[in-house]
């Protein structure tokens, strides 16, 4: 677990990270979004025990991480948002480097950089130069690096930035990996949707300070006080509008051909019993999502301070 409390980061009379809070329990993915300059980086940093907070208390597994820095640091991966240089450095040297300072002996060595490569699918590159991976590659090597002395938590500063739509699915499915493996996972972006369908919680940062944090349902609730969902069904489109109608969390119904996109004002445990109801009535149900450009606009609306807290 994860503790932050009242974390504040000044840089001289600049605050950059202000009284902020969070908690990250075991085993979750934890979405931390804002824009550009909103504290992501500082944040990150300050839990990787690279920066020293101004005032506040930062706890791993009840800890506090200054109490302890080495403990700290061995419990923590960190993947940075820039890839330093390597000339002359080909990828099995890079990560042999790294698993030196980890203090991992010959075999255990051998072991994880060859289970690490696997993970993140770089086997065929072990002898390629590190300059010449692409991006993609470089981030995947250096996600690798961050995970060579088996830390428990992973901090994870924008590790899809700058990939094409495929190096992003290909990121997600390692993390989701990472997840079942049993690691707690703190991810950054900027962009709040990419998040969501992987994150467990997400917490909305800007100017340093927390704008709002739980998980991508409860966020919704907050922020709207309903979901968008959108529905597509094969046939008997009236009959689910109509059955729509008569169920007293749904409102705004927008039906364009076969689908179906309303406003819906309940969590997974009353869309559940939403998905059950319409088959039940024999509606050919083919798919039930969350709205995501809806997320764009809690990013966009929380962002520009138009929420309450
Ligand atoms: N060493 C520093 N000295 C002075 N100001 C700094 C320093 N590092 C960061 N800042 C400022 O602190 C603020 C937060 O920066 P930070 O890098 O933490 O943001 P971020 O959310 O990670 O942004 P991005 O998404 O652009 O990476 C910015 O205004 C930045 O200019």
């Amino acid at each position: 677990m994860i503790r932050i409390e009242n974390l504040t980061k000044k840089y001289g009379s600049f605050t950059a990270v202000d009284n902020l809070s969070l908690e990250i329990k075991e085993g979750e993915i934890f979405g931390f979004v804002g824009p550009n300059g909103a504290g992501k980086t500082t944040t990150l940093k300050m839990i990787a025990t690279l920066l020293k907070p101004t005032s506040g208390s930062i706890y791993i597994n009840d800890t506090e991480i200054s109490k302890n820095i080495k403990e700290a640091r061995n419990q923590i991966g960190y993947m940075p948002d820039f890839f330093g240089v390597y000339d002359n450095l080909k990828v099995n040297e890079y990560l042999e480097f790294y698993a030196d300072i980890a203090g991992l002996n010959k075999e255990e060595k051998k072991k994880m950089i060859g289970d690490l490569l696997d993970l993140v699918d770089l086997t065929n590159k072990v002898d390629s130069y590190v300059d010449q991976l692409s991006r993609g590659m470089k981030q995947r090597l250096c996600l690798a690096r961050s995970l060579i002395h088996n830390p428990s938590f992973l901090l994870l500063d924008e590790p899809a930035s700058g990939m094409d739509p495929r190096a992003r699915v290909q990121m997600k499915d390692i993390l989701r990996e990472l997840r079942k493996m049993g690691k707690t996972i703190l991810i950054s972006s900027h962009i709040l949707p990419e998040l969501a369908e992987l994150c467990t919680s997400i917490g909305i940062i800007e100017n340093g300070e927390m704008v709002i944090s739980g998980t991508v349902d409860e966020i919704m609730k907050k922020v709207t006080g309903t979901h968008g969902l959108r529905i597509k069904v094969l046939d008997n489109i009236e009959k689910t509008v109509n059955l729509l109608m008569e169920e007293p969390l749904v409102s705004n119904i927008y039906e364009n051909e076969n689908i179906i996109e309303f406003s819906f004002d309940g969590g997974e445990r009353e869309s559940a019993n939403l998905i059950k109801k319409l088959v039940a009535q024999d509606i050919p149900l083919a798919s039930f999502n969350l709205l995501e450009s809806n997320l764009e606009e809690i990013f966009m609306q929380v962002t520009k301070g138009d929420v309450e807290q």
